[in-house]
C-alpha cells in the first residue's frame, strides 16, 4: 500500500563530525544557505530550494518531467564532455611571462622582443602525445611544450616539442604516424605506449624517422619533470625585420634548473604510484613558489649558412647542432600561476602554428606547411565553433577589431551598422599595410610536382651524431629501450627490421639489441639511400647527464622515519633542504605521523606504501633502533632501500637503519651514493653531493633492465 505523502520535506538538524547540516525525511543530508552564502541557482539563476530529490509524484513514485531544475542538471552533465585533442590529449597548462633580454630589432619587428625588461604574457600546456587525456605522465613519449604568447600585435604561438626533430618530412605523413602509435583498432590497446607491432612497423618502413627514434628512446622521453625538460619550435623559422630582411631562426627552451630524466624501470613504477606526477610537481612548484623557468635561445643564420650547411635547413629530422652554430639567450620564459579552472583553459586552450605575429614567419618546410593547416581544422572539431578565439584563454590581449561575426556561441558582436569594408560609413577597422603582417616575398618557382627533395634523403648520420653524443649510460638507456620496445613487437621480421636499420646508425649499437632479442643471426644493413656519415663530431649538447644541475634545487628528497627518529638529524636534514631550495616528504609507516626521539609528534605526507622512492630523486633513511625491527619485515620498506639503490639514486641513512639496507640486500653493496649521516654537518654534505643525482657508475653493477 502507498504511503501517505507527507508534506514537504522536513529537515532535522544533524552533525557530521565537525560539519552542521540538515536531515531530510529519507535520512539525506541538506546543507542550507544562511547569512552570507550564495543561494545555489538554475543555470538561468532560478533559486534551488532542494538539490537532494527530484520532484516525483508520492513519495515513492515516477520523477516527473515538470522538474526543470532536474532536467537542467541532467542535460548539462549530459554534455559536459568535449572531444579530445586527436594528438597530445594529456596535458597540464600553466601561465605565466616571457621577458625579454634585449633588442632584437635588427632581425625581427615582432613587437615583443623590442624592448629589454619587458614582460608579455603566456601560457603554456605540456602534454604527451600518444596516450588519452586519461592516461598516465611517465609514458615513453615525445612531450609537447605549447606556449602561446599574447604580444601586442596577436598571439605568437610557438607549439613545440621537448623533441628538436619529427618522426617525419612531410605533414601527408601525419595520420599514419599517430595511427601507428595509437592503440591498434582491432583491439584497442596499448594505451599511451609505442611498444606494439604497428608502430614499429611503421616507424622499420620509414628511415625518415630514425633520428628522431633515437631520441624517442633517449631518456628524453621518461623526462623527471617537465621543469627540467628541453622545448624546440623544431622547424626552421624566419625572423623578418622593419626592412624587410630575413634571418633563419630556431628556437630553443632550456630549463634554469639544468636537465634530468627518470629511468626505465623508475618510470614503469612511478605511472602505478602516481600516474599524475608530472602534473603533481608542476602544481607543488607552483604553489610553493618555486616558479620554473626557461631561457629563450635563438640559432640565426642567413641563406649563405643554409647553402654550406651539410642538411638541408627545411628537413625537420635534422638539427644544427649547438656547436655548430651555438644559440643565443634572447628572453626568459617564468611560470608563475595555475589556471583557475582545468578545463576553462588547459582544455580549451588552442594553439596554431600559424598563429605569428608581424616580425615572425615561416620556411618552406614540409612539415611546418602541412602544420599551418591542420591546427585551426582541428580546433573547429574539438571546440565546436569558429568562435573559439571568444574564449578568454584564446583571446588576444591587444585590442582587436574585424568583421567576423555571428556563429555557434558568439560572445562579441559587431556594434553598429557597419560589418564589411570598403565602406562609406568611416566606420570599423581598415587594414595597414605598414603595420600589418606582410608575408616574407621569397622567390618560390619550379614545376608543380609530389616529390621529396634530395638533399632529404640522408637518414641515419645525424642519428649516428646523436647517439655518439651520449654517455656511456645514455647509451645503454637507448639499447635497453630499443630493446624493450622491439620485445613487445610479436612479428620477428619487424624486430630484425629495425636491428637493419639500428646496424647503419652505429654497428655496435645494432649488434647489442640483435644480441639482447635473440635474433639467431644479425640482418644485413638496411639499404641507405645515402651512406652514414662518419665524420660527424660528438655534440655534448645533447647528452642530458653532462647537462644536468650541479644542485639538488628544485629536487625532491624523500626522508623515512620513524617513532624515535632523530629528532636533531631530521631537523639539520630539513634546515639544509631548505637551504638548497629543494623540497622533502616525511614518509612514515602511518600517515598521522610519528614521534621524533625529542618527543616531537611531527606529520606524515605519505604513508610507507604510498611513498616509494621512485616519487623521489634521493631518499634518506630515518628509522630508529627500535622501529627498524618492525620495518625490515615490511616489503614497501624494502622496496623502498633496493629500488632507491637500482636506480642509482643517493641514499643517507642513520645508523640504526643497517639493518634496512641489510635486508634490502644492499649492505654488501654500499657506494659513495650511500652516504651515512650523523650530525648537522654531513646532513649539510649529503645535500652538496646529492646535486650529482644519481650514481650512474653503480649501474652496471645493479643489472636493471
Ligand atoms: C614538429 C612537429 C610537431 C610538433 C612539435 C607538434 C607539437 C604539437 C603540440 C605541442 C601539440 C599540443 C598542443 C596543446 O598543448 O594543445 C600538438 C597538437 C596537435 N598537433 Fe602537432 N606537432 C607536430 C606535428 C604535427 C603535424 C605534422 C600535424 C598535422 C599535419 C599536427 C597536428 C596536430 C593536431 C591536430 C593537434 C591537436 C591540436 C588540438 O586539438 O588543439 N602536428 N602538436
Amino acid at each position: 500500500m502507498a504511503k501517505k505523502p507527507s508534506a514537504p520535506n522536513n529537515t532535522k538538524p544533524a552533525t557530521i563530525h565537525d560539519q552542521k547540516a540538515t536531515r531530510g525525511n529519507g535520512g539525506e543530508l541538506h546543507q542550507i544557505a544562511e547569512g552570507d552564502t550564495p543561494v545555489l541557482t538554475t543555470a538561468q539563476g532560478g533559486p534551488v530550494a532542494d538539490d537532494q530529490n527530484s520532484l516525483r509524484a508520492g513519495e515513492r513514485g515516477p520523477t516527473l518531467i515538470e522538474d526543470f531544475h532536474f532536467r537542467e542538471k541532467i542535460f548539462h552533465f549530459d554534455h559536459e564532455r568535449i572531444p579530445e585533442r586527436v594528438v597530445h590529449a594529456r596535458g597540464y597548462g600553466v601561465h605565466g611571462f616571457f621577458e625579454t633580454y634585449e633588442s632584437l630589432a635588427a632581425y625581427t619587428r615582432a613587437d615583443l622582443f623590442q624592448r629589454p625588461g619587458e614582460r608579455t604574457p603566456a601560457f603554456v600546456r605540456f602534454s604527451t602525445v600518444a596516450g588519452s587525456k586519461g592516461s598516465f605522465d611517465l609514458a615513453r613519449d615525445v612531450r609537447g611544450f605549447a606556449v602561446k604568447i599574447y604580444t601586442k600585435e596577436g598571439n605568437w604561438d610557438l607549439v613545440g616539442n621537448n623533441i628538436p626533430v619529427f618522426f617525419i618530412q612531410d605533414a601527408i605523413k601525419f595520420p599514419d604516424v599517430i595511427h601507428s602509435v595509437k592503440p591498434e583498432p582491432d583491439r584497442e590497446f596499448p594505451q599511451a605506449q609505442s611498444a606494439h607491432d604497428n608502430f614499429w612497423d611503421f616507424i622499420s618502413l620509414t628511415p625518415e624517422s630514425m633520428h628522431m627514434i633515437m631520441w624517442v628512446m633517449s631518456d628524453r622521453a621518461i623526462p623527471r619533470s617537465f621543469r627540467f625538460m628541453e622545448g624546440f619550435g623544431v622547424h626552421t623559422f624566419r625572423f623578418v625585420n622593419a626592412k624587410d630582411e630575413s634571418t633563419f631562426v630556431k628556437f630553443h627552451w632550456k630549463p634554469k634548473l639544468g636537465l634530468q630524466s627518470v629511468v626505465w624501470n623508475e618510470a614503469v613504477k612511478i605511472n602505478g604510484a602516481d600516474p599524475d606526477f608530472h602534473r603533481r610537481d608542476m602544481w607543488q612548484a607552483i604553489q610553493s613558489g618555486n616558479f620554473p623557468e626557461w631561457d629563450l635561445h635563438v640559432q640565426l643564420f642567413d641563406q649563405d649558412f643554409a647553402d654550406k650547411f651539410d642538411f638541408d635547413i627545411l628537413d625537420p629530422t635534422k638539427i644544427i647542432p649547438e656547436e655548430v652554430l651555438p644559440t643565443k639567450p634572447v628572453g626568459r620564459l617564468v611560470l608563475d600561476r595555475m589556471p583557475e579552472n582545468f578545463f576553462a583553459e588547459t582544455e580549451q586552450v588552442a594553439f596554431m602554428t600559424q598563429n605569428v605575429p608581424p616580425g615572425i614567419d615561416f620556411s618552406d618546410d614540409p612539415l611546418l606547411q602541412g602544420r599551418n593547416f591542420s591546427y585551426l581544422d582541428t580546433q573547429l572539431k574539438r571546440l565546436g565553433s569558429p568562435n573559439f578565439t571568444h574564449l578568454p584563454i584564446n583571446a588576444p590581449k591587444c585590442p582587436f577589431q574585424h568583421f567576423q561575426q555571428d556563429g555557434h556561441m558568439a560572445m562579441r558582436n559587431p556594434v553598429g551598422r557597419v560589418n564589411y569594408q570598403p565602406n562609406s560609413w568611416g566606420e570599423g577597422p581598415r587594414e595597414s599595410p605598414m603595420k600589418g603582417f606582410r608575408h616574407f616575398p621569397s622567390e618560390e618557382q619550379g614545376p608543380k610536382l609530389r616529390i621529396r627533395a634530395e638533399s632529404f634523403a640522408d637518414h641515419y648520420s645525424q642519428a649516428r651524431q646523436f647517439f655518439i653524443s651520449q654517455t656511456p649510460p645514455e647509451q645503454r638507456h637507448i639499447a635497453d629501450a630499443l630493446t624493450f620496445e622491439l620485445s613487445k613487437v610479436e612479428t620477428p621480421v619487424i624486430r630484425e627490421r629495425m636491428v637493419a636499420h639500428l646496424l647503419n646508425i652505429d654497428e655496435t649499437l645494432g649488434k647489442k639489441v640483435g644480441h639482447a632479442l635473440g635474433l639467431e643471426t644479425m640482418p644485413k644493413p638496411a639499404d641507405a639511400a645515402v651512406a652514414t656519415r662518419q665524420d660527424l663530431d660528438p655534440s655534448p649538447a645533447l647528452s642530458i647527464i653532462q647537462r644536468g644541475p650541479k644542485r639538488f634545487e628544485g629536487r625532491k628528497l624523500g626522508i623515512l622515519a620513524t617513532d624515535g627518529a632523530d629528532g636533531a638529524l631530521l631537523d639539520a636534514l630539513i634546515a639544509a633542504v631548505e637551504k638548497e631550495k629543494a623540497a622533502f616528504e616525511l614518509i612514515a609507516p602511518k600517515v598521522g605521523g610519528f614521534t621524533a626521539s625529542d618527543g616531537k609528534r611531527i606529520a606524515a605526507h605519505q604513508m610507507l606504501d604510498g611513498g616509494p622512492s621512485v616519487l623521489y630523486d634521493a631518499v634518506v633513511l630515518l628509522p630508529s633502533a627500535e622501529a627498524v625491527t618492525d620495518l625490515i619485515d615490511v616489503a614497501t620498506a624494502r622496496d623502498f632501500v633496493a629500488d632507491a639503490f637500482a636506480h642509482c639514486k643517493y641514499i643517507g641513512y642513520a645508523g640504526a637503519a643497517v639493518p634496512l639496507l641489510e635486508r634490502a640486500g644492499i649492505a654488501e653493496l654500499l657506494d659513495e651514493g650511500t652516504i651515512e649521516l650523523t650530525d648537522a654537518a654531513s646532513a649539510a654534505a649529503f645535500l652538496t653531493e646529492i646535486g650529482k643525482l644519481r650514481v650512474w657508475g653503480r649501474e652496471p653493477s645493479v643489472k636493471l633492465k
